[in-house]
């Protein structure tokens, strides 16, 4: 396998397949419906929480097996059954489709892995171990969240909107550099994470007066 190349995919309301309805499937759509994609799960037998969010209109359920047809205008594939074959031939067919696609069962055959994640508002962590250990990924995402926490999420929409003023208000690059410099380097963090917002306000004014 060469080395992989981390990408971070606006899956916004583009078409993705998802095919087989285990728990290995669950997951992989559940990270597909956060991300707002537009799924559609082929799949004779599902878990009883893919047929409630299919009754609840969250995804296109089509139960039956796989066929190549299901392909059509997709965009990202997921070759989620429990059958080597099955799977095998999903990508087989993605493949000389240029279609990229995903095998949970055979890493080798697929053309891309799935990170395991943390999330904090707009911060995303991925951690890949190549399909070596999924294990490994998840312990250390499970360090990382103890690490990142929330209060990286309203630091990020702080930084985000002063960004945006700064952009706008001061011409000068190497100036910005510096401001943005001082927010990042600054203690805001830590005032968020004790919810002392009126330090926070206090620091943000500082370093915008600079
Ligand atoms: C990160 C995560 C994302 C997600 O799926 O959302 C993910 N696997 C997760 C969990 C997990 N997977 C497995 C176990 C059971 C323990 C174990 O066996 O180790 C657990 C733990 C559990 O279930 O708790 C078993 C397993 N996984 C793969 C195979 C097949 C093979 O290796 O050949 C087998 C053997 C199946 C068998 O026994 O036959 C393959 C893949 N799994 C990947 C991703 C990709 C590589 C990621 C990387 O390492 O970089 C890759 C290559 C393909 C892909 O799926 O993209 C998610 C953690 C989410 C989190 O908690 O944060
Ligand atoms: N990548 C990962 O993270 C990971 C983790 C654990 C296990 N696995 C592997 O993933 C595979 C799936 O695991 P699971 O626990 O979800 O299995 P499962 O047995 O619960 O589900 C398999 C699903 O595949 C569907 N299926 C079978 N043939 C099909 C076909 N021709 N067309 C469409 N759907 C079909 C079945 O209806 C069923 O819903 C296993 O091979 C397992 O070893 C991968």
């Amino acid at each position: 396998m060469s080395n992989l190349y981390p990408i971070f995919l606006d899956l916004g309301n583009k078409p993705c397949l998802v095919i087989g309805g285990g728990l290995v499937a669950e997951r992989k759509l559940e990270a597909l419906l956060a991300c707002q994609a537009n799924v559609i799960l082929v799949s004779p037998r599902v878990t009883p929480h893919i047929k409630d969010w299919s009754e609840q209109g969250k995804l296109m359920l089509v139960r039956r097996n796989y066929q190549r047809k299901d392909l059509q205008g997709v965009c990202l594939v997921f070759a989620a059954t429990d059958s080597q074959e099955v799977n095998n031939q999903i990508s087989k067919d993605c493949v000389e489709l240029n279609l990229p696609v995903n095998v949970v069962n055979d890493p080798d055959k697929g053309t891309f892995q799935v990170p395991s994640v943390v999330r904090r508002g707009k911060l995303t962590i991925a951690v890949s171990t190549g399909g070596s250990s999924p294990l490994l990924a998840a312990k250390i995402r499970r360090q990382l969240e103890v690490q990142y926490g929330q209060e990286y999420a309203e630091f990020i929409e702080l930084l985000s909107d002063v960004r945006r003023q700064v952009l706008s208000n001061v011409d000068d690059i190497a100036q910005r550099k510096a401001i943005f410099n001082d927010l990042v380097e600054s203690d805001i963090l830590e005032l968020l994470k004790m919810k002392k917002y009126d330090q926070v306000k206090e620091r943000l004014e500082k370093c915008l007066l600079r």
